[in-house]
């Protein structure tokens, strides 16, 4: 019989609980060497825990997990750790302040001669740059790490991984930063490590990129192991309902239903010349009552900083906005609050959430002075407002009281789209509202902005996520920080992605 390579990792009967939560219920994984290996499940699944448990990050209640054959190190022994595995996460952990050679040697610098008590910073430098290139990554190691691209960071923690001995790396959400290029970038450089012998855990929501990669994929649902199989040989129906638990009739993406705009109302939002130096170029925006109007864009496209100015977070440089004809006073958040503009942030980290506060509270940050000053704030309405809103959306909660901090990422988010939808917005903003949530909630998630349009709201989808874009009825493609397409409901993928790219530009 040949002789068979141990896994790069097997974890079997894991069993992790945070107080009442039982996050993992006895499951199993199992990574070849120079395998990508999909992990995939629902928001609240047990994804990032598992990650958590096989980074040493979390101590499970039960179970083993062996890497290459050999027992995990002990609990605590971080070094140790860092030489099995590394998790490259959708927030770098690179120090922003620092070089690319600093973050490289972070915590083993070396003095340049034995003894000796000053670092060596050519000699620094000279070592990250054979690293970088032993890995075939073309990064400047003078660079300050904030300077980089999300996509290069990345490629810097995984040189750094794999140069701590880890044949093991696991991507969380790894394209969530990036666009189509940058994606393609990084998978090619996750194909090319492969064939070295390096093996990848690959956690998405996106199921095709899954097909794409990876030539494993296992489903967990409800804290439980359901399946591992070839990618091959799973359609993508079969692995939704691995991860729904339900049958599915049919994935295919949908684009919005026979539209409701009242098109010879007043538009609710509307900008005139709108303008943000080194951002977008002047724009004329109108939004109707029932409307959806997407703005696709890649990274630098300006949609971004567009949606960034119309919640009030910086200050445009000409034009204005108004809504429902009155005028909202620019660069100030309070203001375009009070004007009826709602805003799902794009990082809920910096923008979102108060993790230290509970879901209820969270969703009615904004709603305080409706609900009774702060103080006086009456918990049943706020609860009740919570409660319709873990139901609407789909919350995986213990309930309105649990604090966000025991929340999944993709539930998280679900809170950010709670907290905006609180104030019952007359034009919302929202921007690639969908990241990090499931397949399933998705739908749920877009349909719930769907329904506050059509009930008289006006909506404004930012994303570069097509099928976020198929529920609007209107879509305008930037380019550079100019408007190059427009396109009706019922687009095709092809043009669509064409017109983001800046190829053909139309009017
Ligand atoms: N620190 C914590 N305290 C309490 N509960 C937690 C904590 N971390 C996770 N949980 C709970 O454990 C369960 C699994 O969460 P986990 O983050 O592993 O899900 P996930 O599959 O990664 O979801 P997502 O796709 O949303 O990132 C959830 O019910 C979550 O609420």
């Amino acid at each position: 019989m040949a002789h068979q390579a141990p896994p790069a990792v097997e974890a079997e009967g894991i069993v992790k609980r945070f107080g009442p939560t039982l996050a993992l219920d006895g499951v199993r994984l199992t990574v070849a060497p120079g395998e990508a290996h999909a992990l995939v499940g629902r928001n609240g699944a047990g994804k990032s825990t598992l990650v958590g448990v096989l980074t040493g990050l979390h101590r499970p209640d039960a179970g083993t997990v062996t890497f290459g054959g050999e027992p995990a190190p002990a609990f605590g022994s971080t070094a140790a750790w860092q030489s099995k595995v590394a998790c490259v996460y959708q927030k770098s952990m690179v120090v922003p302040d620092l070089t690319v050679a600093e973050n490289l040697f972070l915590n083993r610098f070396e003095t340049g001669r034995p003894g000796g008590r000053l670092i060596s910073w050519p000699r620094l430098r000279r070592r990250a740059a054979e690293l970088l290139a032993e890995y075939g990554v073309s990064v400047d190691p003078t660079a300050r790490a904030k300077d980089l691209p999300v996509e290069q960071r990345q490629f810097v923690e995984i040189a750094k991984a794999l140069s701590f001995g880890a044949r093991l790396i696991i991507l969380d959400e790894p394209t969530a930063q990036l666009d189509a290029r940058g994606i393609q970038r990084l998978f090619g450089k996750l194909r090319e490590l492969q064939s070295q012998g390096v093996a990848f855990l690959f956690i998405s929501h996106h199921l095709q990129e899954v097909y794409e990669l990876c030539t494993t994929v296992t489903v967990y649902r409800d804290a439980r192991h359901v399946l591992s199989a070839p990618v091959a040989a799973l359609a993508k129906d079969d692995l939704v309902a691995a991860m729904t638990g339900e049958a599915t009739s049919g994935t295919a993406a949908w684009h919005a239903p026979a539209s409701k705009v009242r098109k010879d109302a007043e538009p609710v939002l509307r900008t005139e010349g709108l303008a943000l130096d080194g951002e977008f170029d002047p724009l004329d925006l109108e939004v109707r009552p029932g409307e959806v109007v997407g703005l696709a864009g890649a990274t630098a496209s300006g949609n971004t900083a567009l949606g960034e100015t119309l919640a009030g977070l910086r200050k445009a440089t000409a034009g204005r906005i108004t809504v429902r004809g009155r005028a909202v006073r620019p660069g100030s958040v309070p203001h375009a609050l009070d004007a009826g503009i709602g805003y799902i942030p794009e990082d809920r980290h910096l923008q979102g959430l108060v993790l230290d506060r509970s879901v209820a509270e969270n969703a009615t940050l904004t709603v305080a002075d409706q609900l009774g000053p702060w103080g006086t704030v009456l918990p049943s309405r706020t609860r009740e407002f919570a409660r319709s809103m873990i139901a609407s959306l789909d919350i995986k909660t213990q309930g309105p009281q649990q604090k966000v901090s025991g929340l999944s990422g993709g539930n998280q988010q679900k809170v950010v789209v709670a907290r905006a939808l609180a104030r019952g917005p007359s034009a919302l903003i929202a921007v690639r509202p969908t990241a990090g949530v499931d397949v399933k909630s998705k739908d749920a998630l877009l349909g719930v902005v769907r329904r506050v349009a059509d009930e008289g709201s006006a909506a404004v989808i930012i994303s570069d996520e097509l099928d976020d874009l198929r529920v609007c009825d209107r879509v305008l493609a930037l380019f550079h920080g100019r408007v190059v397409a427009t396109f009706g409901s019922g687009w095709s993928d092809r043009e669509l992605v064409a017109a983001m790219e800046g190829v053909g530009e139309r009017e």
